[in-house]
């Protein structure tokens, strides 16, 4: 993924003004399992949304309920302005979808694969060579879809979601096979169609991926929205502790307790780390004790606030359950 073509920043047709999705109260129950148990949230155009938290939340069938894919048992569910259930064939060329498991022309080439997938949807044959370009399959374009590696595969399902230039595009966990390098290189590309006006709708379980492309998330857990709001936001309001990292050599855990304004001391590895309120008067005292060599000073992070949400959530489960 080297070349970073742009993207064409024709946003489709519709009302800009109207937000990209709303739902109100959706659910959808599977026997006794609530899948999603309530959901009302709305996706403003242009945004860049993340649907966070752990397997069996729920967000797969939420999203399965956003695209026309499955129906809602109750609520009210508007994308881009149209109800998607019943399926709704004037709406399907305005969404593009990536799933987990998407189905390719195995014995095709990249490039024969895409031009189908962008004929299924009238797509203009230019289209096929820029899509590749833009996640960086051009170089594979001749390379038969077997011989593809999982991350080149993965590409190219993105390539498939966005060859007929969707307003509204889908994207489930779509760096989970990617090599770091190629992972940062699609954020660019995400960052690109952003730039362009898309609107996207993000499931990972990359925390810092999340917070880093993401204007908003909604971390589900159980079938409920835990907390929905910008990855800043989120993290600015659920702790303001800073956490110390001193090598473990320096400092034990009994020293590190006595130290002024540790609220909590752990052993993680090869380092000792202190959690503060006060990180100020904590680092003056760390010089004095160990030396600042070696220290780190972490902020929380999308992932705490994640963890501490997720957690909170299954033990309050344990507890009414028990
Ligand atoms: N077709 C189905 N029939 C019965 N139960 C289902 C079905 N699909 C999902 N479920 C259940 O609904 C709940 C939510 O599942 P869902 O796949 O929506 O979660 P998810 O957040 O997407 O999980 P993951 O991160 O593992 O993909 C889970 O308890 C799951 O077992």
């Amino acid at each position: 993924m080297t070349k970073e073509p742009t993207v064409s920043p024709t946003p489709g047709p519709g009302d800009d003004a109207q937000p990209a999705v709303v739902l109100t109260g959706v659910r959808k129950h599977y026997g006794a399992t609530r899948a999603v148990d309530g959901v009302s949230f709305t996706i403003a155009r242009g945004e860049f949304f993340g649907l966070l938290g752990p397997n069996g939340a729920g967000k797969t069938t939420l999203i399965e309920i956003m695209e026309g894919l499955r129906e809602a048992d109750a609520g009210t569910v508007a994308v881009l302005g149209t109800s998607p259930w019943p399926r709704d064939r004037a709406l399907l060329p305005r969404l593009g979808v990536q799933t987990q498991s998407s189905a390719f022309f195995v014995r095709l080439t990249a490039r024969e694969h895409l031009a189908t997938v962008a004929a299924l949807y009238r797509a203009e044959p230019a289209a096929v060579d820029r899509t590749l370009a833009l996640v960086g399959l051009a170089e594979q374009a001749g390379t038969r879809v077997e011989d593809l590696s999982g991350g080149q595969r993965q590409r190219l399902a993105i390539a498939s979601a966005l060859v007929h230039d969707p307003e509204l595009l889908f994207l489930d966990e779509p760096t989970a096979a990617l090599d770091p390098q190629a992972r940062r290189a699609l954020w660019r590309v995400l960052r690109d169609l952003k730039g362009a006006g898309r609107t996207i709708v993000y499931t990972t379980h990359h925390l810092d991926e999340a917070e880093a492309l993401c204007d908003r998330v909604a971390i589900m857990a159980e079938g409920r929205v835990s907390a929905l709001d910008s990855p800043n936001r989120l993290i600015a309001g659920a702790t303001s502790a800073t956490r110390l990292l001193v090598p473990a050599e320096r400092l034990t855990l009994a020293q590190a307790s006595d130290l002024p304004g540790v609220s909590r001391a752990s052993l993680e590895g090869d380092v000792v780390v202190l959690e503060t309120e006060d990180p100020g008067p904590l680092l003056a005292a760390v010089e004095r004790t160990a030396g600042l060599h070696g220290v780190q000073t972490r902020t929380a992070t999308l992932e705490d606030v994640y963890l501490t949400i997720t957690e909170a959530r299954s033990t309050s489960e344990r507890s009414t359950t028990s």
